[in-house]
C-alpha cells in the first residue's frame, strides 16, 4: 500500500505538489493523468524515491522509500531517459544491467519481448531512434516484474502498431502477475481502458483521484436529433457539444436520476457513459470544473 500523506515538492520557490494525500492499493492499473507541467512527473518521482518531498511523508508498506534498500528493488521507473554514458553501451548490456539490477527480472520473458519488440540488441542504446528507445525502456519495464512499475510517458515516440504490441502485451501480463502499475499518458483516449482506476493531477494538486467507472459514470453522452437534445441539455452542464448531420452529441457532468433517464429515453435519446478523456480535459481547463 502506497501512502501520500500532505506531500508537498518544491522547486526552489516553485511548488511542483501541494499538500497531495493519496493512497494507493497494491494492484490496479492507474492512469496519472494531467496537463503539462500539472506535476504528474514529481508525483511519480516522489513515490519512486527519485525525490524527497519538500514537506510530507511517502510510505511504501509503512516504510519511507527514499534510499531504502528494501523497497527501491521493488519499484521499477520507466521514463524517456537520456544519458551520455548510456549512449554508449550497446543495447544488450543496458539489459544486462537492468537484469541485474531487479531481483524478479523474467529472463525468458525478455527474450520473447525482444522478439515481439524486434528490439535490435547488438546496436548502441545512442543509435537507436526515439520509438526503439522508448521500446527498449518499456521492454525492461515489462521484464522487471516488479511489484510496482511505473511507466512515466513512457513510449514517447513509438508508432501506433508498436503502442499496441505494448498495451497489450502490459494488460495480457498484468492478467496473469497482478501488481500495481502507474500510467502517465497523454494518449488519455488510446489508453484509458486499460486504467481501473485514475488519478487526476491539476496545478500541483490531486484534482481526482476515483475508479475509472465511478469517474465516467460522473457524465453522460447524450445522443438523439438536434431539437431533442437541445432540449434536454438545456439548462445543464454541457462538457462538449458536436452535431453531425440532423444528429446530435452532447457531454453532461453530473449525474442523471432515474427519473431525468426515463425522460430522456421517451424522447428518443441514447445514453452512454463518455470517455475518460471528456472528463479529463472539462475537468482541468481553465474555468473548468475544479471537484
Ligand atoms: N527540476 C526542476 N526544477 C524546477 N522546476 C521544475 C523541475 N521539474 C519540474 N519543475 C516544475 O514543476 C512543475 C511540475 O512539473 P512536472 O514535470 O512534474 O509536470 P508534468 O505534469 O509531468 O508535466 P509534462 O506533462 O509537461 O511532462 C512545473 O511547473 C515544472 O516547470
Amino acid at each position: 500500500m502506497i501512502n501520500f500523506e500532505n506531500v508537498s515538492l518544491q522547486y526552489g520557490k516553485n511548488a511542483a505538489l501541494s499538500n497531495v494525500s493519496v493512497q494507493l492499493p497494491e494492484e490496479g492499473i492507474c492512469g496519472v493523468l494531467g496537463r503539462n507541467g500539472a506535476g504528474k512527473t514529481s508525483f511519480l518521482s516522489l513515490l519512486c524515491a527519485y525525490r524527497r518531498p519538500t514537506s510530507g511523508t511517502v510510505t511504501i508498506s509503512g516504510e519511507d522509500p527514499y534510499e531504502n534498500a528494501n523497497i527501491m528493488p521493488k519499484i521499477s521507473f520507466v521514463h524517456d531517459s537520456k544519458s551520455e554514458v548510456e549512449n554508449e553501451i550497446k543495447v544488450k548490456d543496458k539489459i544486462k544491467i537492468a537484469a541485474a539490477l531487479r531481483p524478479n527480472w523474467d529472463a525468458a520473458y525478455a527474450e520473447k519481448l525482444i522478439k515481439l519488440f524486434d528490439i535490435p540488441v547488438k546496436k548502441k542504446v545512442g543509435a537507436l531512434s526515439h520509438g526503439m528507445r522508448s521500446a527498449v525502456n518499456v521492454m525492461i519495464g515489462l521484464a522487471s516484474q516488479a511489484p510496482i512499475t511505473v511507466y512515466d510517458e513512457a513510449y514517447l515516440g513509438m508508432d501506433a502498431a508498436m503502442r499496441k504490441l505494448f498495451i497489450n502485451e502490459l494488460l495480457e501480463d498484468y492478467m496473469e502477475r497482478p501488481k500495481l502499475i502507474l500510467f502517465s499518458t497523454h494518449f488519455v483516449n488510446e489508453m484509458e481502458g486499460l486504467f481501473s482506476e485514475a488519478i487526476i493531477i491539476n496545478k500541483g494538486q490531486v484534482l481526482v483521484h476515483d475508479e475509472s467507472d465511478a469517474l465516467r459514470q460522473r457524465g453522460t453522452t447524450v445522443i438523439g436529433f438536434i431539437e431533442d437534445v437541445d432540449h434536454f441539455i438545456d439548462n445543464r452542464e454541457v462538457l462538449s457539444e458536436r452535431t453531425l448531420g440532423r444528429q446530435k452529441e452532447a457531454v453532461l457532468f453530473g449525474e442523471l436520476s432515474e427519473k431525468e433517464r426515463q425522460a430522456a429515453k421517451e424522447n428518443g435519446l441514447e445514453l452512454s457513459q463518455p470517455s475518460l478523456q471528456d472528463l479529463f480535459i472539462y475537468m482541468t481547463e481553465e474555468g473548468g470544473r475544479d471537484s
